[in-house]
């Protein structure tokens, strides 16, 4: 039989039980025939202990980055040593005839760049594994750690990363399956601990389990989903506490891939990102509703319109503008034959919504860069706007994606922002895209609902409406390696002819993006950037959101109810996001998990972990 890799998290290897338990569910997995790698992450919440340690020691410890990533890496070696001896002792009692030995990842061949703390994988050259398989063993690597290839220092792969080790090991060993196994029985429809109704999944396909990976479910570390969509490698994830079976992470939502090869060039290291394909779509509206009252219940009434005259949205964008306390303006994309049936329809509700006007842009195309691995190697996409800027064309709607980041333009601009942007990519080929995809009727309006109380929101307010700014600022930022989540830019304030540019990054990277936008906001021209610390992100996820109308129109209708502020929306093709105050943000998970239709009647079962 072949190889199966497994990864025990934290809260599987908690103490001394845990570690047995464990030992004897590898064991009992080498027993049915199988050769076995172990990625193991470090017990319980020592990491968090151990990054409270070094504060206490060092007022800005993680500005020591090569001893931080030191420092974090032996949590990992506990372990593995740990369960390693817990095997053998297990193996010793049984008079079983092999041993197991543990690795750091170093010592496993795991090859990085030399970004502390948030290290990608170059390659891995698994010849220690190897050998101890071929010599009958068990072998237990360190998760979450590589060695530099340039600096050969010890670097990390950045929190949650065992599930990449793993997922790495599983694809360099040609495993036949990577088992992940953690405190609940897979993924849900939305996190056990917040949503105790939520249902397992049986199967979700890599793009739907991308969005909730990156919408917050920490049950998967997002870079080993692509690692694993990359290489077409199954996932299970599943709990170490039961012998059920748990959710299988496999397939495309799409029958057609983006055309193009997953597949980075020889040297551009196994995380490298990928551009597989610039698509573009003529074939787009934009609605702008100016002036709506920025209240709870104002961004559900537009939908609701809407989808009450079976008009499917695409891309939505909203943000609170800063110039005009509770003012805000909401903009969607439709088909561009539906827009005049969709303005009418709104202008009817002018005085129950209250908003001042209703723009109708019929003429709008979009441009999307099409790949893998975009959102957390900013510099792609920052690459993508600079290459549309320096064509001379104007930026008017932005979202992002793990697998696509879109623009919307003037119609009679798509051909030059096309053909820019395959000048820039030059392996690529640009594609017409159709939507409108039939996805059968029995799928699902959404799979699940992610939420995240990690990230910050930062506005810049006051920019100039005009090609390159929003380069220029992205650019800054992915320069000094800050991945960006939501992107919002606003088209309001006509008048002035000036827009706000919104977006939300990791809580820890606010200084690092305050000080990058401080350095250029001279020569960018914009007033002082606003931070807001205090919000948390909801999404919800799935393909069928591409066929079934009124979707938003349901999710905001949901959170209104519940009177939940809307602090900011953004969209992809199969994902509808919001940022909502912190305070609200349990509430109102649960309240989207409702009205989709996800609870169940039997509570999910968290069996360990602390949640930290
Ligand atoms: N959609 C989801 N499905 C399952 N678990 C989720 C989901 N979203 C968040 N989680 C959380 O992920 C946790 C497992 O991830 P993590 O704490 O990193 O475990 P481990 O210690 O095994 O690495 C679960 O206990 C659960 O609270
Ligand atoms: N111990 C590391 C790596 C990891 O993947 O942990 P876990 O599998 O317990 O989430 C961390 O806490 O980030």
């Amino acid at each position: 039989m072949g190889i199966v890799v497994q990864k025990y998290g934290g809260s599987s290897v908690a103490d001394a039980a845990g570690i047995k338990r464990v030992a004897q569910r590898v064991v009992a997995t080498k027993e049915q025939g199988h050769d076995v790698v172990v990625a193991v992450s470090a017990m319980g919440d020592t990491t968090d202990e151990l990054i409270d340690l070094a504060n206490k020691v060092s007022p800005d410890a993680t500005a020591h980055a090569r001893e931080f990533d030191m420092l974090l890496t032996s949590g990992e070696r506990q372990s593995m040593a740990l369960l390693a001896m817990a095997i053998n002792d297990v193996a010793n009692e049984r008079g079983l005839a092999y041993e197991a030995r543990s690795f750091t990842g170093s010592q496993a061949g795991l090859i990085t760049d030399a970004q502390h703390g948030r290290a990608k994988i170059l390659s891995i050259t698994p010849e220690r594994i190897q050998a101890a398989i071929a010599d009958g063993a068990i072998a237990i690597v360190a998760g979450f750690q590589g060695v530099s290839k340039d600096t050969k220092d010890i670097t990390t792969l950045g929190r949650g990363g065992t599930d990449t080790t793993a997922v790495a090991l599983a694809v360099a060993l040609n495993a036949d399956v990577c088992e992940i196994y953690t405190d609940v029985d897979g993924v849900f429809t939305a996190d056990p601990r917040i949503v105790p109704t939520a249902r397992k999944l049986s199967v979700v396909a890599f793009e739907e389990m991308l969005e909730l990976a990156a919408s917050g479910a920490k049950v998967l570390h997002l870079r080993s989903v692509e690692f694993a969509r990359r290489h077409s490698l199954p996932i299970h994830v599943r709990s170490s506490f039961s012998t059920l079976n748990g959710t299988v992470v496999k397939g495309s939502i799409d029958a057609v891939s983006p055309h193009g090869e997953l597949h980075a060039g020889a040297d551009a290291g196994m995380e490298a990102p990928i551009v597989a394909a610039i698509a573009y779509d003529s074939s787009q509206a934009k609605i702008t509703v100016v002036n709506a009252p920025d209240q709870v219940g104002a961004a559900a009434k537009v939908f609701e319109i809407i989808a009450g005259v079976g008009i499917n949205v695409d891309m939505v964008v909203q943000d609170s503008a800063a110039a005009r306390a509770g003012r805000t303006d909401i903009t969607f994309t439709l088909p561009r034959q539906d827009v005049v049936r969709a303005k009418k329809a709104l202008e009817l509700a002018r005085d129950d919504l209250g908003f001042e006007d209703v723009d109708a842009k019929e003429m709008v195309g979009k441009v999307s860069l099409i790949g893998a691995g975009l959102r957390t190697q900013p510099k792609k996409i920052a690459d993508f706007f600079s290459a549309i800027a320096q064509a001379g064309v104007n930026i008017q709607m932005i979202s992002t994606s793990e697998v696509r980041v879109s623009v919307v333009v003037d119609d009679d601009e798509v051909k030059r922002a096309t053909e820019a942007a395959e000048a820039r990519f030059s392996d690529v080929a640009a594609e017409k895209v159709s939507y409108g995809v039939d996805d059968g009727a029995d799928t699902p309006e959404i799979v699940g609902v992610a939420h995240d109380r990690g990230e910050a929101k930062i506005t810049v307010a006051g920019v100039t409406d005009e090609p390159g700014k929003a380069a220029r600022i992205f650019d800054t930022i992915a320069d000094n390696g800050i991945n960006i989540d939501m992107i919002v830019q606003n088209v309001s304030a006509k008048e002035t002819g000036r827009t706000d540019i919104s977006f939300t990054l990791p809580r820890a990277d606010v200084k690092k993006a305050r000080a990058a936008l401080g350095d250029i906001q001279a020569e960018v021209d914009f007033s002082d950037p606003v931070i807001d610390e205090q919000v948390g992100k909801l999404s919800i996820v799935g393909a069928g959101m591409r066929t079934h109308p009124g979707i938003t129109a349901k999710f905001f209708a949901a959170l209104a109810a519940d009177g939940v502020l809307i602090r900011m929306v953004s969209t992809s093709e199969i994902r509808v996001s919001v940022l909502v105050n912190a305070d609200d943000l349990d509430r109102a998970v649960r309240a989207a998990h409702r009205a989709f239709g996800l609870d169940s009647d039997v509570e999910a079962i968290v069996y360990g972990g602390t949640g930290r």
